[in-house]
Parts: structure tokens; sequence; C-alpha cells
């Protein structure tokens, strides 16, 4: 089981809350109240000394929340002023009769930009409830101008003090689902097209574009207000470790697993591998160089020359060996020979690097072959050698979220995609549970405050992590998840100045935070979120 904070994307939210709605546990003005109540609270902690309030409220729902916020924050006491796009007889009925509530309390400008630029009334808040989750292209006229407007106020270039933004669900212009700005055209240099607040608000859970790609840099701090509603049976998941899960139980090196890490002529690369996976716990670990090389001593690698896919099949008769990891500076062409060999064998095992390079000229020859306990980990170039197609359009529809690659890639694949990058995704094929308990069927991980993770062999270390924890029995999924996020927290404990090869030796480092930090007490707690 993966514990970890839930995602949600756009359409499985309206489909909870349709059904929460369908089932008459609750009304559409319900989730309303409560999430504009919600923010409004979170806002007034926040923000204790704000004594001014502009609230920008767009067509749909998200501006239905933005006259809740209003209403609660001018109850509070603050001096509230209110722009909307359109009047609320003609928005959603919700969303309708807050800006009646709204309209009992104060009045309602039409939203253009002179509303923002009135030196009158500077503004301590401006609240962004322009568009949440029912964007669907990008704005255009007047709301786009009003949108841009939010960024020069945040920079005080119309002379007033410069108002801290809170936006409700998403910086309006992002697209939730994908964590990129939904911006006709180029936006200028420097400039943004969308609001860029110190705080967004969002409701009963994270959606993946406040994780991916550019979303973290556009949401500031997030904060998720519990909205009441229940049974979701999120399949994305923000993971994090509990030390119960690493924990080594009792037993000798073989019952915690052998693992082969396949080397190249140097094998340099690949013994950062075969550290890292016994750092994380392998019992045993064997390089496979095509010829003997010179010991390192001392050195707790074995080493063990395999020169053929058929020297390669004797090896892998023995049963105690649970995981291999090709790819770390195997050379494409020693790849492409022993891959199938690997596979045959129906090990558990993680092809990273060269590995996945060799089969460009064919992917189906590798997709063949594929079985669920095998990880693949390319980084973007990788993935588009393997999935050409997938990677253009990744370039190309800005409402193509790379946790869709990911999904499309697993399901063509038929392997674990681990898709690296400051936002990693895994997923795993879909209608394949890997347990009964394992509903999920895909991790994000953000990584961006560790940008000197992306260094050269990073991967061939998160390779031997995933490596290990697969020797240790693992489930595919389980094993990638949990090698992620100790990677990053190598790397975050390490710090700038960070190489490869500091980061297997940082294992230990980690596991012992984890340890102090969820084993003095009974009850195990998630860590927080990094
Ligand atoms: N449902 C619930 O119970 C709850 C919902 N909640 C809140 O509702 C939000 C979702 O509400 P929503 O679906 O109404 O979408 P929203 O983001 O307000 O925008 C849709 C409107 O914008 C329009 N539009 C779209 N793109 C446009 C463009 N580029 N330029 C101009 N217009 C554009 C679109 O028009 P259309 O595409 O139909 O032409 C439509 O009129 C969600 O984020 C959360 O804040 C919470 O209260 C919790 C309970
Ligand atoms: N900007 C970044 N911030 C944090 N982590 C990153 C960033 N860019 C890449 N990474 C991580 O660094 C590692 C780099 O792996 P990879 O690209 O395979 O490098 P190499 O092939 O040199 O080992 C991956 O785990 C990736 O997720
Ligand atoms: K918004």
């Amino acid at each position: 089981m993966l514990n970890g904070t839930e995602v949600l994307t756009t359409a499985q939210m309206r489909a909870i809350e349709s059904a929460a709605m369908a089932s008459g546990a609750v009304t559409g003005l319900d989730l309303m109240e409560r999430a504009g109540a919600g923010a409004a609270g979170i806002i007034l902690n926040q923000y204790p000394s704000a004594r001014t309030a502009l609230v920008l409220c767009g067509p749909g729902n998200n501006g239905g929340d933005g006259f809740v916020v209003a209403r609660h924050l001018h109850h509070a006491g603050l001096d509230v002023r209110v722009g909307a796009a359109i009047g609320p007889r003609h928005m959603p009925l919700d969303a309708r009769t807050m800006g009646h509530l709204w309209l009992q309390l104060g009045p309602i400008s039409a939203l253009t930009c002179d509303v923002m630029k009135d030196r009158e009334f500077p503004p301590d808040l401006v609240i962004d409830a322009v568009f949440g989750t029912g964007l669907t292209r990008p704005p255009t006229g007047e709301l786009a101008l009003v949108l841009k407007e939010t960024t020069c106020l945040h920079a005080g270039v119309w002379g007033h003090h410069a108002p801290a933004i809170v936006s409700l669900d998403c910086p309006s212009g992002l697209d939730l689902d994908t964590g990129n700005p939904l911006i006709r055209g180029q936006p200028l240099m420097g400039a943004s097209a969308i609001p860029l607040p110190e705080l967004t608000i969002t409701f009963h859970s994270l959606k993946p574009g406040h994780l991916l790609a550019d979303g973290p840099e556009y949401c500031g701090r997030v904060e998720i207000v519990d909205i009441g509603l229940h049974g979701s049976r999120a399949i994305i998941k923000v993971a994090f470790p509990q030390w119960e899960s690493l924990r080594k139980p009792p037993g000798h090196k073989f019952s915690h697993g052998h693992a082969l890490i396949l080397a190249g002529g140097q094998a340099g690369a690949a013994r950062l591998a075969g550290r890292a996976a016994l750092r994380i716990g392998a019992g045993l670990v064997t390089l496979c160089p095509p010829e003997p090389i010179a010991p390192m001593p001392p050195d707790a690698l074995m080493t063990h020359p395999i020169d053929t896919p058929l020297a390669l099949e004797d090896v892998l008769r023995d049963e105690r060996i649970r995981a291999i990891c090709a790819g770390p500076g195997l050379g494409t062409g020693r790849a492409k020979d022993m891959v199938p060999a690997i596979l045959k064998s129906r090990r558990a095992a993680v092809l990273d690097a060269d590995a996945l390079t060799a089969f460009a000229d064919d992917p189906r020859e590798l997709f063949k072959l594929m079985h669920e306990r095998v990880v693949m980990t390319p980084h973007m170039g990788e993935f588009g050698r393997l999935f050409p197609d997938l990677a253009i359009r990744l370039q190309e529809d800005a409402r193509y979220s790379k946790l869709a690659a990911a999904q499309d890639a697993a399901n063509r694949s038929g392997a674990v995609v681990l898709l690296k990058g400051p936002d990693t995704v895994i997923a795993v094929p879909s209608g394949r549970p890997v347990s009964t308990h394992q509903v999920t069927e895909a991790v994000i991980h953000r990584a961006d405050d560790v940008p000197w993770l992306a260094t050269a062999g990073a991967g061939d270390v998160l390779a031997g992590i995933i490596t290990g924890l697969l020797a240790r029995q693992k489930q595919p999924l389980e094993a990638a998840a949990l090698a992620v996020w100790l990677h990053a927290q190598a790397a975050r404990l390490f710090g700038p100045g960070l190489i490869a090869d500091d980061l297997p030796d940082m294992i230990p480092a980690v596991l012992r935070g984890l340890q102090k930090s969820q084993s003095s007490s009974s009850v195990a707690t998630a860590l927080p979120m990094t």
C-alpha cells in the first residue's frame, strides 16, 4: 500500500462532486459555501492585518466561490470590492445564488482593467476567482487583460503597495490537468499572462496541475480546503514512505534479495546503481561486466562477468536472483543482446538509459516481451525515442499532461513507466492492479527544490534504488515511488554541490531520518511533503 496525498484530475473531481450531489448527500450550493468559507478562513488566518480586498469573479462556479469569499471577508470587517465578468443572473445557478447574496452586502462592478487601477482603492488582497477547473480555452479579450493586470498589481507598478494575490483552486488561466498556462501565442518576455499568487487555495484534493510542469511556479503555496466530499478512490498520489515499508525484517542476505546489475566495459555507471541497490537493503548485489574488471577494494559489490545472453540465462537459473538492472553504462549493442534474455526470465527488472535507447528503432520489439514487473525509467529524451508520438504531443498540445503521457506509455508498453524530471510521474498499465489493495495507478513526485539532483549519474542511482527495492520484493509501483522519494531526499540532505557518487552514501541518513520520525510513535505518521 502506498501512503500519500491523493490527487484528482479535473474530470475525477467533477465526477465526485456530481456523485455526491446526485446521492442527495449534499447540494452544489453547500459545496460552494464550504469552499468559499474554508478559503476565507485560510485567508483571514494568513493575512490578519489585511483591511481591503478586491475579489475578481469569473463567469462560472469559480466566480461563485469568489462571491462567498467576498461575503465572509466582509463579515470579518474587511472593506471588500467585487468585480465580475458577467452579471450573476447569467451565471450558473449556484454562482448566481451566491452573487445575489453578495449583492445584499455590496455592489458588483464590471470586471475590467479599470477596476484594478482604481487609485482610491489600493487592495491589501486580490482574490483571483476568475477560472478554476472549467477553463476550456485560452482567455481572450478583457478577461485576458485583467489576468495580465494582476501580475502588474503584484509588481506594484500602479504606484500603490503590492497586494497579496490569492487564487481560488488555481491561478486563473492555468490548466489544472497539465500545469501549463493556457495562453494564446507566446507570453511577453519576462511577463506572466496569468496571475502569480503567493497562495493558491484548492478544494478537496490537489489536482495534477498543482504539481506538474510550470504549475508549482505559478501556484505559490498551495492549501487544501476539505469540502466534505468522501468516498473518492483517487488513482493518483503524491506518495511518501512509511518507515514500516522500508524496515528490514529479520533474515539472511539471500532473504533480502540478490540483485544483478548488468554493466558495460567500464562499469562506472553500473557501480553507482549497484551501490544504491546495496544501500537500500538488497542482501547481495553483483555487477556483471562483459569481462573481468579490476577489483576496487574494499568493495561490498560482487562481480561476475557475463558476456553473452546465454551466459545470462545460465546465471538466472539461480532463483535467488530477484531483480536485474540494465541500462546504466551498458552500451546499446550489449543492451540489445541482453534485454530480451532479461525479459524472458520474467524477473523484476529496471530498464534505463541504453536499455531503452537500444530499442529506439523498433520499440515494439521491446514491448512484445514486456511484463508488469518491469520498470522503465526514461528521461524525456529517452521517452521520445520509445514514444515519439507521445513526446511530440506533449510539446504541441498544452492540454496533454506528462501524467497522461506516462499513462499512455505504460498502457502501450505493458511496463511501469517512470518519466523523470523536476516533476517525476510514475504510471502503471491501467486495468492491472498490482495487488488487491493497490488502487493507485500513478504517482507524481515534485522535486524542484533540489535542482542539484540534475547531475550526471543521478539517474543511474535512481535505477539502482528501484532495483534494490525490487530485490526486496517490493511491488514495482511501490518500489519506484519509494525510490523517487528517497533519491530526492538524499539530494535534499546533502545539499548543493551534490554529485551522483554522494547519493548512495546519503541513503543511510535518509533511512535514519525516517526511522526517527516515525518509529518513536506506535502510530506511523506520514512525513510532511517537501
Ligand atoms: N461544482 C461544484 O459543486 C463546486 C465547484 N467549485 C468551484 O467551481 C469551479 C469550477 O466551476 P466551473 O465548472 O463553472 O468552471 P470555472 O472554472 O468557473 O469556469 C467556467 C466558466 O468559464 C467559461 N470559460 C472557460 N474558459 C474560458 C475562457 N478562456 N474565456 C472565457 N470564458 C471561459 C466557461 O464558459 P464555456 O466554456 O461554457 O463557454 C464557464 O462559463 C472549481 O474550480 C471550483 O472553484 C467549488 O465551489 C466546489 C464545488
Ligand atoms: N530540475 C530538476 N530538479 C530535480 N530533479 C531533477 C531535475 N531534473 C532532473 N532531475 C532528476 O535527476 C535525475 C537525472 O536522471 P537522468 O536524466 O537519467 O541523468 P543521468 O542519465 O545522467 O543519470 C532524475 O532522477 C530526475 O528526475
Ligand atoms: K482561480
